[in-house]
């Protein structure tokens, strides 16, 4: 029989109160695949990834981990979690806590082999409570991998990382990936799901909203974009482009031509451009970012 897909949730409720957080989400995660969480502040991202770790109960729907329920505690040794914020007791010094860590699992990573991948190796006896915020979510993404999980849980795994310290979480979820392992995370950040991403899932007041490869979710749209003075017109532009294009002003003096974008549209909007005295300073013919697509469904900024 083939072995259950990493993550399956169907259906999945969760409520705080009379708020519903989660609301009947639905998503498969496969095994050897990253699979991003992206959505708005609030739009239950964390609660349902809390739920997948067994540290909170749906009020409805089902969950299956690596083909058992959630609170299994087989799962204990099979699973990685790094959280947003904790996990790690404020005395505990860096170098002990991996390494008692890795005393829970049969084949761990070498702790000091993951420290120094993390740069955490200077930090070796430092109290995690004198941890830098950076510092310590490194401690914790090292403590989610050093057992050798087949599914690991990142919430934002990079929120509030130097660049390189974020290159460095990239290359090592790009080795799990590489040696079969499911990883689920969240982020904020666009470039982070296009980098790493096999799959995004787009969640947005608890549903999943669109879901898909970077590449389906940006399509194969193009845009043109180009900077003027504000106010321009763009009535009698609109009505010289293609049936289905659009154009508009947002910010004020940023302009965007949607549509089918061939060299005969390009070819009107200069013309346009010319006929009323506006130089078109970077002008520029863009595919449609995972940005763009999020905006379009959510109608928010990612980092709200
Ligand atoms: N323990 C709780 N009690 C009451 N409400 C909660 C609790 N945890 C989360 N919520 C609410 O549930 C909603 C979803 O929160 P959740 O943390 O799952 O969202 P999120 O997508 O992870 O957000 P963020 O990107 O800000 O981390 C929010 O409105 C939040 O205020």
């Amino acid at each position: 029989m083939a072995a259950p897909p990493a993550l399956e949730i169907t259906g999945l409720v969760k409520r705080y109160g009379t708020a519903t957080a989660v609301d009947g989400l639905s998503l498969t995660a496969a095994r050897g695949e990253v699979t991003a969480l992206l959505g708005p502040n609030g739009a239950g991202k964390t609660s349902t990834i809390e739920i997948c770790e067994g540290f909170r109960s749906p009020d409805a729907g089902t969950v299956r981990v690596l083909g058992l329920d959630p609170r299994d505690r087989a799962l204990k040794a099979r699973i990685g979690v790094m959280p947003q914020t904790g996990g790690v007791p404020g005395t505990a010094r860096a170098g002990e806590f991996l390494r008692l860590m890795a005393a829970f699992h049969r084949d761990p990573l070498d702790p000091d082999a993951l420290m120094e991948r993390l740069g955490l190796t200077a930090h070796a006896r430092t109290p995690y409570r004198r941890m830098s915020g950076g510092q310590q979510q490194r401690l914790s993404l090292a403590a989610a991998l050093v057992g050798r999980p087949e599914l690991v849980f990142l919430d934002e795994p990079t929120a509030g990382l130097d660049p390189q310290a974020r290159h460095a979480t990239w290359e090592l979820v790009g080795e799990l990936r590489a040696a079969g392992v499911a990883v689920l995370l969240t982020t904020h950040f666009m470039d982070e799901a296009e980098q790493l991403a096999d799959r995004v899932v787009i969640v947005d007041h608890g549903r999943v909203v669109a879901e898909g490869t970077p590449a389906e979710l940006t399509g194969a749209e193009r845009q043109l974009r180009f900077r003027a003075r504000p106010g321009l017109g763009l009535d009698e532009l609109l009505s010289a482009l293609p049936v289905g294009s659009a154009a508009k002003e947002s910010p004020a003096g940023h302009y965007l031509v949607e549509g089918d974008v061939r060299p005969e549209l390009l070819a009107t909007v200069t013309a346009w451009c010319a006929a009323h005295g506006v130089l078109a300073e970077d002008l520029r013919i863009e595919r449609r970012t995972l940005e763009d697509v999020f905006l379009e469904l959510t109608g928010r900024e990612l980092r709200g």
